[in-house]
């Protein structure tokens, strides 16, 4: 049984599990939100049955819904408990997001082994709460071992869906309708879209134009219908398409969403990242980004500091130097993520 959502990040790792799981046999199950991103992306898996419970967020500021949402976590705990005691699946695996807090509460009354992942450097505050009722927790960065019991901790490095590593840069270029004649840009604000990326790539994007082609992953509801472009083409969200989208692209623009990140290392991307701010989350992505910087895939530009000329100029820096973060990026060490989570999987499973 998986769990996790809220955001795509929360739900694209379980995605890269699942099919491994399904290949050699197992039943596999999904406990996620009712409405949330998690049942849409799930529903791509014709063999995975969905179960939704009920949710509540996990805010970090004041908002008259975290007077509700305490009551909602209790009920998803009870219909988490019910859930899995009537299914009993062997072994839980859980990403993350605040869908996944009943759920692993709902798994460890019922003794099933819990298995979390985490993959920003600093554990996400619903993986806070879960970690003491896991047998194990696997991470993305080697450094995330400083925040958690040693003795539940498993370094499995980052884990990249097996699509991804399959795009195809012509499909991509007849995708956009987009040519061989000029680099392409490819924008990503996390997977909700970011609306401060998005008004100043636009705002930028007389200059721009002329030196890239734009595909921009703007988020939902974001699209701006007024700028009508053969050299910018926008999408809401993109599923199917992504691996083909990626290998085309030159460069990243992009939030520093962990799962994001680590796609752009595997694939070679040169990336420029904006970080979530402070103000807009507990500071994950700013550690994620300069953990890169210190690598020297990227360069960050801070959102306090983004506008249009920043944009622009920041950009031109990663295409110029493009080479250089290739080379970095060879560097880097690719472990089988993938591999080693199964493994751990099976080792847990009652
Ligand atoms: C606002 C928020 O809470 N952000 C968090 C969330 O980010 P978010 O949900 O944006 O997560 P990530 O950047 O880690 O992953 C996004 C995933 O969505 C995919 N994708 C994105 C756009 C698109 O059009 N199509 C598509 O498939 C990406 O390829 C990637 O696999 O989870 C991350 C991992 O815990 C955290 O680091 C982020 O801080």
């Amino acid at each position: 049984m998986f769990t996790g959502g809220g955001s795509a990040g929360h739900v694209t790792v379980n995605m890269a599990l699942i099919p491994r799981f399904l290949g050699e046999g197992w039943a596999v199950e999904y406990l996620g939100s009712e409405d949330g991103i998690e049942k849409k992306l799930i529903s791509s898996f014709e063999n995975v049955l969905y179960h939704g419970v009920a949710t509540g967020k996990l805010r970090r500021y004041l908002d008259w819904k975290n007077i509700i949402d305490p009551f909602k976590v209790v009920n998803g705990v009870l219909q988490a408990y019910r859930l899995i005691r009537k299914q009993k699946p062997n072994v839980l695996f859980s990403k993350g997001g605040f869908v996944s807090v009943p759920v692993v509460i709902g798994a460890w009354l019922n003794k099933v082994p819990i298995i979390i992942h985490e993959s920003d450097v600093t554990p996400g505050l619903a993986n806070r709460i879960s970690i003491p009722f896991a047998t194990g927790v696997c991470t993305t960065f080697a450094d995330t071992e400083k925040y958690l019991p040693k003795s539940k901790t498993y370094f499995v490095g980052p884990i990249i869906r097996e699509e991804l590593k399959h795009g195809n840069i012509d499909r991509g270029r007849a995708f956009c309708q987009f040519t061989d004649q000029k680099p392409v840009l490819l924008i990503m604000g996390g997977s909700l879209g970011a609306r401060q990326i998005n008004k100043s790539v636009r705002a930028a994007l007389g200059y721009l134009a002329n030196r890239y082609q734009i595909v921009h992953l703007c988020g939902k509801d974001q699209i701006d219908s007024s700028i009508q472009s053969p050299l910018y083409r926008q999408f809401e969200y993109i599923q199917e398409e992504l691996p083909d989208l990626l290998a085309m692209s030159d460069i990243v623009v992009s939030r520093a969403g962990a799962n994001s990140i680590f796609e752009f290392l595997f694939l070679r991307k040169p990336m420029l990242l904006i970080p979530l701010t402070k103000e807009q989350s507990r500071g994950d992505q700013i550690v994620n980004a300069q953990s890169f910087k210190a690598s020297g895939f990227c360069e960050v530009l801070m959102e306090e500091q983004l506008n249009a000329e920043t944009l622009a100029s920041n950009i031109e820096i990663i295409y110029r130097n493009r080479s250089t973060y290739i080379h970095n990026m060879n560097q880097y060490e690719q472990k089988d993520a993938l591999s080693s989570v199964i493994e751990l999987l099976r080792r847990v499973t009652k």
